[in-house]
């Protein structure tokens, strides 16, 4: 068998990550699998979002290795970290659209920034795109501000389907979505995952989808993973802080049982 198929798509060694004199991140160990929803869990201001956005090349490490499709991110050149950022998607917290740009405008963004295709083609693939969420055909003439919270979710996810990634960052999908549109959205990143063989790296505080779409599950804590496995795992696992997350009342509340 190919020896690539087992390679996770993101491995992350001995990470270090601070802000002035205060390490945030500090020997932190991360495998994604392909083809796994991975969901990211840890307490307000463990740095999620850090680790995330230090994957992603928009936070520097202190110290570590990251490594993407098989290749160490130090050292790669401009249009070497390019090539890489075309592979994978990102939806950071809150959708974060271009509020003067329609949504069709909004996904052809990652279009110019990395191809160079024509106007009818790049219509084509908005339109594709905006199929691909759920939304209306109509909906790629809209601005943001027109659109639901749910619907600027899932525009905001077809802007970073774009580029046909192998991967999608998805920074607290579901929240501020009513519980209905959250397990929407929840069947429509697992329906992608199934149906392009994407993987998904979740950062979530939602127990309701941490259950319902996670293979696995790894959590954060005192600038680490403190541990990964499933939904099993973690409600077994003795660590205070996920005895706490996972046995309170409202991951009973989510249906998560021992
Ligand atoms: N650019 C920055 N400069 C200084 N401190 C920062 C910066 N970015 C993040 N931090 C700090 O790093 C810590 C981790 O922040 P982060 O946003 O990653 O937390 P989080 O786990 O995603 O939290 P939440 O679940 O509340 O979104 C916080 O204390 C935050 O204040």
């Amino acid at each position: 068998m190919d020896a690539s198929a087992h390679q996770p798509i993101i491995s992350v060694r001995d990470l270090a990550v601070g802000f002035g004199e205060r390490l945030i991140i500090d020997g932190l160990d991360l495998d994604v699998q392909p083809g796994e929803v991975l969901g990211v869990v840890g307490g307000s201001g463990t740095g999620k979002s850090v680790l995330t956005r230090c994957i992603l090349g928009l936070v520097p490490k202190r110290r570590g290795t990251i490594e993407a499709f098989g290749q160490n991110l130090d050292g790669l050149s401009r249009a070497e970290h390019k090539a890489v950022e075309r592979r994978w998607g990102v939806l950071f917290q809150h959708g974060a659209l271009f509020s003067s740009l329609t949504v069709k405008q909004n996904i052809q963004v990652p279009l110019r920034e990395y191809l160079k295709l024509s106007e009818p083609l790049m219509d084509e693939i908005a339109r594709l795109k905006i199929a691909m969420v759920g939304l209306r055909p109509d909906a790629g003439d809209k601005y943001p501000s027109e659109l639901s919270g749910g619907m600027i979710k899932r525009a905001a996810l077809a802007r970073a389907l774009a580029l046909d990634p192998e991967i999608v960052f998805l920074d607290e999908p579901t929240s501020g979505l009513d519980p209905i549109g959250a397990e929407e959205f929840d069947t429509l990143i697992r329906t992608l995952r199934d149906t392009l063989g994407l993987t998904v790296y979740m950062v979530t505080h939602d127990l309701d989808s941490l259950a319902r779409i996670c293979d696995r599950i790894a959590a954060l804590a005192e600038g680490r993973v403190i541990a990964t496995g499933t939904m099993a795992d973690m409600l077994r696992h003795p660590h205070p802080w996920l005895r706490k997350y996972f046995g309170g009342e409202r991951a009973r509340a989510a249906g998560v049982k021992a």
